[in-house]
């Protein structure tokens, strides 16, 4: 049995990986994120490099990287720098579908697997004095596209289609399929 090494430090990652029923030991990697072109090639290298990056120095694990990104009008926003750049995200997502793309990159010695999921999420109409409020709450800082589904920021979301989880941070299902075929 080998063991599993989330290179994550989102909260909402061990949430479902735990939920999953897996055991495991969390070892960010700290990687610098920035677009790379294409969304889905971006979310895929982002997740790829994070899981090398601890994988190298736990070789006899099996390593998860991951990384979440948000696309309106193939435009990529990830975490916003600051709280005009939430609030800039927030009103370009307001009254819209956009899309949530999660690439997942699995390591380990003598194999990798990388796959992505993207699911599409429809935002109803905002005002800027709510979407305000949700920023003081200060939610919106450390994820992608400025909101989260899974907090404060449901009261947003009027329709999703695809996996609930890709837009938490981690397909779930897709993810414990590929877990289980590799430890
Ligand atoms: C859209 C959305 C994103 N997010 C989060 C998931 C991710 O943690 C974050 C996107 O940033 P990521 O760069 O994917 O992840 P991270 O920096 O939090 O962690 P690490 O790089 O160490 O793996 O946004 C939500 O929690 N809810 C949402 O609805």
């Amino acid at each position: 049995m080998r063991f599993l090494v989330l290179a994550s430090e989102s909260k909402r990652r061990v949430e479902i990986l735990k939920m999953l029923g897996f055991k495991f030991f969390v070892i960010p990697a700290g990687i610098e994120e920035r677009p790379l072109g294409h969304p889905v090639a971006t979310a895929r290298r982002l997740a790829y490099w994070k899981a090398l990056k601890v994988w190298k120095d736990y070789k006899y694990a099996v390593v998860l990287g991951a990384d979440t990104l948000v696309v309106v009008d193939n435009v990529i926003l990830g975490k916003p720098k600051d709280e005009e750049e939430a609030k800039r995200m927030l009103r370009l997502l307001s009254g819209r579908w956009h899309k949530v793309v999660t690439g997942v990159s699995i390591l380990w010695q003598g194999g990798k697997r990388t796959f992505h999921d993207v699911a599409l999420v429809k935002f109803r109409k905002l005002d800027d004095e709510e979407i305000e409020e949700y920023i003081k709450s200060g939610e919106p800082m450390d994820k992608a596209g400025a909101y989260a589904v899974q907090g404060k920021g449901a009261r947003f979301i009027q329709a999703i289609k695809g996996d609930f989880y890709t837009v938490m941070g981690l397909p779930a299902s897709k993810t414990f399929t590929a877990l289980k075929s590799v430890l």
